[in-house]
Formats: C-alpha cells, sequence, structure tokens
C-alpha cells in the first residue's frame, strides 16, 4: 500500500469537530428462544478518542461484537447515548440515526463485498448512497476512488470482479471501501479471522500504518489477544457485556487491574497474596514476601489480591542466589517455544512459569533459582 492523506473533497461530509467515539450507560440485552435473557452489552460507558487505534477484545460471546453492531447502527440498544465525531446517533428521544447514515466505515469479517459488481463499482458504493450522494461528481469519483485503490496496492484491480480476486484482495477492498468517504471514524469487526496467517500479517502491519497515516479514529472487534498487542493504542477488555478494563494498551499489559485482564493478555504468573503490612511496597504471598512495584488497585479492603508478574520479567538460574523476590525451587516441566524456552519451576506449593530468552537447558529434576524483578511485580484484584 502507498499512503497519501485524506481527500478534502470526501472530507466534506465530516465538518463537525472530530472527537472520536462517545458511550454511555450503553444496554442490549437479547432474548435466547429458550426465553432466557443475555445482557450481551450491560451498562458501557467508553471513550475511544479521535485518532486512536482502539480494540475491542475479550473471548467469544463477551459482546464486543453487539458493541460494534450498536456503533454501526445495526443493533438497536435499548439504552444509553452513542456519539460518533460529534454526532449524537443514538439516545433518549433521538430518531433512530440509519447505518448509512452515521458518520463510520465498516469492515466485516465476511468482506460484505457485492459480488455482481467491479472493484471500483464496490468502493464507490458509500459515495453514491447515504448521505454522501450528490456531493461529489462522477469524475471526483473515479479520481478518489482510484486514490484509496492505490493505498490499498490495488490500482490495476478496479474493474475485476470480486470473484476474481483472493481473500486478502477482497479484504483490502472492503478496507478501501471504509475510508473511500474521508469519515473520521472506522469500525472493523474481526476483519483479518478469515485470512491465512502469513497475509493476515502483512495486512495487520499495512491496516496499522494506514491508520496512522489517514488518522482516522480505529474500533477494532477481535478475540486475539496477540492481534490486540500488535495494533492497539488503546485496549477494551470486555467480558459478560461489561468492561473490565479500558487503557492503554502498555497499561493493560504492565498493569491489569484484574486476574482476568492479567490472564487474558500475555502470559502471567498470578500469586495469591496472604497478607499486608504496613510497607505499601510490600506483601506476603503463597511464595513468601515479595517485594512489588507499587500498592494494589483501588477496591475493598478485604477483596482477596493476588501479585502478578510476565513470565517474560523471570529469571532463571542453576547456581544459587540471594536477594529480593529471588526464590529456590525445581524445573518440573521445560518447552522449547522458538524464542524462548518455558520453564515450569515448582517452589514449594506454587509453581511459576518462567521464559528464558537463552536456553540453559534445565532438565526437570534440576534444582535451580528463579527471580523476577520487583518493578515487574503489581498487586491485582483476584475477582472483576
Ligand atoms: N441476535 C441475537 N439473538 C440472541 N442472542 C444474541 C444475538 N446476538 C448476540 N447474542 C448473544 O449476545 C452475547 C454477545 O454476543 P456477541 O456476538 O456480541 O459476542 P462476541 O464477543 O462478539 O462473540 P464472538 O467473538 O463469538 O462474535 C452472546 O451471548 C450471544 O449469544
Amino acid at each position: 500500500m502507498t499512503m497519501t492523506t485524506h481527500d478534502a473533497s470526501a472530507n466534506a461530509a465530516t465538518e463537525e469537530p472530530r472527537t472520536g467515539v462517545d458511550i454511555v450507560g450503553l444496554r442490549k440485552r437479547f432474548r435466547a428462544p429458550d426465553g432466557t435473557v443475555v445482557a450481551a452489552v450491560d451498562d458501557v460507558t467508553l471513550h475511544l478518542p479521535r485518532g486512536d487505534f482502539c480494540v475491542l477484545l475479550g473471548p467469544s460471546g463477551c459482546g464486543k461484537t453487539t458493541l460494534l453492531r450498536c456503533l454501526a447502527g445495526l443493533e438497536h440498544p435499548d439504552e444509553g447515548h452513542i456519539t460518533i465525531d460529534g454526532q449524537p446517533v443514538f439516545g433518549p428521544g433521538l430518531r433512530t440515526v440509519e447505518p448509512q447514515d452515521r458518520p463510520v466505515g465498516m469492515v466485516f469479517q465476511s468482506y460484505a463485498l457485492w459480488p455482481n459488481m467491479t472493484v471500483a463499482d464496490n468502493v464507490a458504493f458509500p459515495l453514491t448512497t447515504g448521505p454522501r450522494r450528490n456531493r461529489m461528481s462522477r469524475e471526483q469519483i473515479r479520481r478518489r476512488v482510484a486514490e484509496v485503490l492505490a493505498i490499498m496496492g490495488l490500482e490495476s484491480h478496479g474493474s475485476r470482479a470480486i470473484g476474481q480476486l483472493s481473500g486478502g484482495q477482497q479484504q483490502r477492498v472492503a478496507l478501501a471501501r471504509a475510508i473511500v468517504a474521508g469519515t473520521d471514524v472506522v469500525l472493523f469487526d474481526e476483519p483479518l479471522s478469515n485470512i491465512d496467517a502469513k497475509v493476515r500479517e502483512t495486512l495487520r502491519r499495512e491496516l496499522r500504518a494506514m491508520q496512522q497515516d489517514l488518522g482516522f479514529t480505529a474500533v477494532y472487534v477481535t478475540h486475539d489477544q496477540a492481534e490486540a498487542m500488535e495494533l492497539a493504542d488503546r485496549i477494551t477488555v470486555m467480558r459478560s457485556g461489561r468492561v473490565m478494563q479500558n487503557g492503554a494498551a502498555r497499561d493493560i499489559y504492565e498493569r491489569p487491574r484484574n486476574r482476568y485482564v492479567a490472564e487474558f493478555i500475555g502470559t502471567a504468573n498470578l500469586v495469591p497474596v496472604t497478607s499486608t503490612g504496613d510497607d505499601p511496597h510490600r506483601v506476603t504471598t503463597a511464595l513468601g514476601p515479595v517485594r512489588i512495584a507499587e500498592p494494589g488497585p483501588e477496591g475493598p479492603a478485604d477483596a482477596p489480591r493476588v501479585v502478578a508478574s510476565r513470565s517474560h520479567r523471570w529469571w532463571i538460574d542453576s547456581a544459587e542466589r540471594s536477594g529480593d523476590n529471588v526464590w529456590t525451587g525445581e524445573v518440573t516441566n521445560a518447552v522449547f517455544a522458538g524464542s524462548h524456552t518455558e520453564y515450569v519451576v515448582r517452589v514449594g506449593e506454587t509453581s511459576v512459569r518462567v521464559w528464558a530468552d537463552d536456553d540453559p537447558d534445565l532438565a526437570p529434576g534440576r534444582q535451580v533459582w528463579v527471580g523476577v524483578d520487583p518493578a515487574a511485580c503489581v498487586v491485582v484484584l483476584d475477582h472483576d
């Protein structure tokens, strides 16, 4: 893909101040065939800042697609407010704003292209329907379509039928269609999950570069935490229709709020806290005393807590060591994983997973010393 900035003519439809996406108190329930009610989106309040790449992350069924579809206008929420790019699109007393009248582009997992139209006609579609129809001359549309096809590396494919393209190329067409109108917000519903792994990697990198270059706000649904970490400025972790944590990708990774978030993103050792004393940088755990970077998250004083630390921040050594956050134990398992070797080490009744970059080749049964930098240890809530 080659990069270019938005065409001013295509931005004519977006003259309001650009603010990203604001969601307040949003609820959407579904009634299952057996009569049970599912709270797919359960009192969600979120601000997704303009220009950020925002990922909605969570396991299957947590409500991320429903939330995205509420933004797109494909689901009608039961309660709440949605403002996109400064335009209220849902709220009490507002007339329903139809999907084609919302200031968003959308990319679906299934591409959702018109099979009987050419590539160029598919891409031109948002400019010829909805609020933007008749705003541009045929020549302006032709030029704008050529421009976005060039961004996607599809400049020579405009007159092809959709069926003559590979899956990866079809998704590039869908991306071109989502950005052609120059809307400031683009919604993505697991757009790369039908694409084979190698192409997916390339498209992911290109998508991120394109989003940064064009500067639109991306709201991207995935259940893949590696994909989320690679793409996101901001991650919203969801569970059962609720937001578990929303923040900068690095904060979510380094300072998860609770066990659920720590376990969903990355590999972490979670060791129960058994008591806390007066020193805010020291807790007692199942491993014994642990020095920690900072006191735990807010929450009821008696709420169970665990110390979370990433496996790649641990070290392992066959030679004796001493100091804070150093323990001795026995290797119970060692798995070579290419970029690192994962050791499982039993320390007393607790097992920790340690990722070693240089494989020290320590066989199960071996006595070892393991440890972790206090700066990598944070206290998180054991429950939501
Ligand atoms: N049209 C519907 N009718 C009834 N229940 C629905 C409907 N759409 C979604 N649900 C339910 O709402 C919940 C949230 O679904 P949703 O598709 O938003 O989750 P998700 O996190 O996107 O999952 P996935 O990654 O599998 O798509 C699930 O329990 C789902 O079964």
